[in-house]
């Protein structure tokens, strides 16, 4: 049995849960990986020059064995997460120390130290087999998942799931990954793939949808309102292109920073009125590696007070880091929060504590978004309130060069990969719906 028969069940309309059920698996399949013995190969480099293509390899590789409450899926398509491109360069540690750490925690979870990583934390596919216990899933469902793996055998979880202290990232701090032909994954981060979007549009949003969900619109991180004034970072970028819908969504009014003319416009079609070119208007915030400009946060909030008739800023969604955080907490109104789930840039952060106190700003810690709030940003997608925003998609074999693109900037809002669809445009059900949306889906297309 190989990869090739599962794609033909996948692709026959006759295909039933028995049959794939019936479906003996392959004894290996082809994923994408990093190599434990190459973490050291882009030593004493700049993070910048680090090249993901030189060290992501597509490997063939076993299958793993099947646990309890897991579930075996044939992935058709998945996408570039910048946590990839984090895994691919060794920053800001080795993702090995992860897996290992992982491993020492049961038998079960030995399987995923490995001297190989397969990474992806997006997904979409239909599932093969379950394991023990799953009764929600059968073979043969078409589905995406989440990458919330938890353990919740701590109270700790239990009212947020985020909480738990087994806490991973499903294809970052776990092995077995989404940027394979097979991947593993626990059968509660399985959801329906939305019906109306083919496999690769399906795996676009996920992580970066779910986490922007949490950041801006759950009570677990900003809880956005109607009319708040929103600062998006990136804001056609993977997390800010759905950051944008969420507030254009839930009527506040984005002000989307980005860094040139044409992602400008990709804003300006989603619907925004307020954005800043940051390219454009030169915004140096540090004057040196040590030493941040307070002039150019003022300038920058003067800017922000010219596009929203001289309010300030409710909320800042905020991941550059470093580079944005002091100009970030500077230009948020009285009592408005930053809300923050990365740092690009640099994740030892200074700003001016009295702008924060006296003012009485908080800042919020966010991170993915747990099991509810995935399923709820995933429902969003199914009911066609919120669109993928997939502009180009790679074959596996240049999944290096997908990541390289992210890695500098190059991309726009999210990356695909193909991993057995043998084309794009497979997998949509419902012609009806897609048609509705047709443009918003593809308003992110080869551009
Ligand atoms: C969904 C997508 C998401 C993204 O894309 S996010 C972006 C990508 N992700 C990242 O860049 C994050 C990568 N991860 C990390 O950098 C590290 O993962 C962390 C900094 C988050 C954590 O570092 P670590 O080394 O794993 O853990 P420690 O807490 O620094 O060290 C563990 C040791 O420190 C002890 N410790 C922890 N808290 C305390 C405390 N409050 N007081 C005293 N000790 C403490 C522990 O017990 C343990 O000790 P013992 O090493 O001896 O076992
Ligand atoms: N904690 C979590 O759960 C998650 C964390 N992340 C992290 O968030 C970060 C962003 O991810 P994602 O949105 O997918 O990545 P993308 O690269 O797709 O988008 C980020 C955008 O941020 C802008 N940007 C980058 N650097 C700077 C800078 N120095 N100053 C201002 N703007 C900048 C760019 O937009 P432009 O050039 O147009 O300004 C870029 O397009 C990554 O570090 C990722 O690891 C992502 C998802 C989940």
């Amino acid at each position: 049995m190989t990869v090739k028969d599962i794609l033909a069940a996948i692709q026959s309309p006759d295909s039933t849960s028995e049959d794939f059920a019936a479906l003996p698996l392959p004894e290996s399949y082809r994923a994408i990986t990093v190599h434990k013995d190459e973490t050291e190969m882009f030593a004493g480099l700049a993070t910048r020059d680090k090249d993901p293509r030189k060290s992501i390899h597509l490997d063939e590789v076993p299958l793993p064995e099947l646990g309890p409450g897991e579930a075996l899926v044939a992935v058709m398509a998945s996408s570039v997460n910048y946590n990839s491109v984090w895994t691919s360069i060794f920053e800001p540690l080795s993702t090995f120390g992860f897996l290992e750490r992982y491993g020492r925690t049961s038998d079960l979870a030995k399987r995923h130290d490995l001297p190989y990583h397969i990474i992806g934390s997006d997904l979409a596919g239909v599932v093969l087999r379950t394991g023990p216990g799953v009764n929600a899933w059968q073979p043969g469902d078409e589905v995406v998942a989440h990458c919330l793996s938890v353990e919740l055998e701590s109270s700790d979880g239990h009212n947020d799931t985020m909480l738990d202290p087994e806490q991973r990232i499903w294809g970052f701090e776990t092995n077995f990954g989404g940027l394979a032909e097979i991947a593993l994954v626990k059968s509660n981060q399985l959801m329906p793939k939305p019906d109306h979007l083919s496999w690769e549009e399906a795996a676009a949003p996920g992580l970066v949808n779910s986490t922007a969900y949490r950041q801006l619109v759950s009570r677990n991180g900003a809880a956005m309102k109607q009319g708040d004034n929103v600062l998006i970072w990136g804001a056609s970028g993977g997390l800010g292109s759905y950051a944008t819908q969420f507030a254009l969504a839930g009527g506040a009014n984005p002000i989307c920073v980005v860094s040139s003319p044409q992602k400008a416009e990709i804003c300006r079609s989603m619907g925004a009125e307020a954005i800043i070119d940051r390219n454009a208007e030169g915004y140096k915030f540090w004057k040196d590696e040590n030493t941040q400009d307070p002039k150019e946060w003022k300038r920058f909030g003067k800017r922000i007070r010219e596009l929203t008739g001289g309010e300030d800023i409710d909320i800042v969604f905020e991941h550059p880091g470093r580079e944005t955080f002091g100009a970030s907490v500077f230009v948020t109104r009285k009592g408005g929060t930053i809300t923050t789930c990365a740092s690009t840039s640099g994740y030892m952060h200074e700003y001016d504590n009295r702008y924060l106190w006296m003012s009485l700003k908080r800042i919020i810690g966010s991170h993915f978004a747990n099991y509810r709030e995935a399923w709820e940003a995933n429902r969003l997608i199914a009911k066609g309130k919120i669109h993928p925003t997939l502009s180009k998609v790679y074959s596996l074999e240049d999944t290096g060069q997908a990541a390289f693109d992210v890695h500098r900037n190059l991309h726009q809002g999210k990356v695909g990969v193909l991993c057995m669809a043998p084309e794009e445009g497979l997998g949509v059900r419902d012609e009806a719906k897609r048609a509705q949306h047709i443009d918003a889906i593809n308003r992110f297309r080869n551009i």
